[in-house]
């Protein structure tokens, strides 16, 4: 079920600037990627290139290429709502849909496709909570608004939610930010457990998380403001984190700037 995701000579642009230049980088299937760096080095950017979430924002557009095993996710013809169901997303903040019951947030996309089997539902609501360790404190209030959940909840209904339609890669756009240390946790343990079945890639400004919850770590950079991010290095996270090959990521990493 999971996919790898092969970029090539990727740039990425807002109007006229250019925000993440010349990416080149291969994740791997069953595996956690942790993209880190400064602020505005082009992370998030460069993240929603990879379900094609970049071009919805008014004069984005990308050049280069996305691969998701042997398919060119920017090919003529491809519909990109179809990339974004395969290639699902976890953003920052929980957004639950507010007015929505539990149930509903989970198999909101499923209905939006047309399914109406209750069965069939009712199946997928739990399956997917159970994924997202949420079924427990959830199942008896199944009917009440997603919105009274506490933050952690909201954020892994939001996680059972991207899973409920089965994606083959998961994106989380630092998921944790606006959480507790214990949520955070929790949502770091639900990661490891699901990387056995999804490609996941995490943008996190929080070393520690990277190095707790990734295989593989991204270090992205700017030269100045105003200049395109790049990718420094990418290579085991235990690599980068103990023995990086760029001054640059030794120094970001060792607190000296970002
Ligand atoms: N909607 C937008 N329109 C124009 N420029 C944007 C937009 N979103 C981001 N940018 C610019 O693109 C560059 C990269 O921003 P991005 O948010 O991807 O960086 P980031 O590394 O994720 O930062 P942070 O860690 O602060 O979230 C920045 O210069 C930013 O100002």
């Amino acid at each position: 079920m999971a996919k790898r995701i092969d970029v090539s000579d990727l740039n990425v642009y807002y109007g006229d600037f250019k925000a993440v230049e010349g990416v080149s980088m291969t994740v791997e299937p069953r595996s956690v990627t942790a993209f880190i760096g400064p602020s505005g080095c082009g992370k998030s950017t460069f993240l929603r290139t990879l379900n094609r979430m970049h071009e919805v924002i008014p004069g984005g557009r990308v050049e280069g290429q996305v691969m998701l095993d042997d398919q060119d996710l920017y090919a003529p013809g491809v519909d990109p709502v179809g990339v974004r169901r395969t290639v699902g997303m976890v953003f920052q903040r929980p957004n639950p849909f507010p007015t929505m019951t539990v149930r509903d947030n989970v198999v909101a996309g499923l209905k939006l496709n047309g399914v109406k089997n209750k069965g069939k539902l009712d199946e997928v609501v739990e399956r997917s909570l159970k994924g997202a360790n949420l079924w427990n404190e959830v199942k008896d209030r199944l009917d009440k608004p997603g919105a009274g959940l506490s933050g952690g909840q909201q954020q892994r209904l939001c996680i059972a939610r991207a899973i409920a339609v089965e994606p083959q890669v998961l994106l989380m756009d630092e998921p944790c930010s606006a959480l507790d240390p214990i949520s955070t946790l929790a949502i770091e343990d639900l990661i490891t457990e699901l990387k056995d079945r999804y490609t996941i890639v995490i943008v996190t400004h929080n070393m520690q998380q990277a190095a707790r919850v990734s295989d593989r770590t991204a270090f992205f950079n700017l030269a100045a403001t105003g200049k395109p991010g790049r990718l420094i290095e990418m290579d085991d996270t235990q690599k980068i984190f103990n023995n990086p090959t760029e001054k640059a990521t030794e120094d970001y990493i060792s607190g000296r700037f970002g």
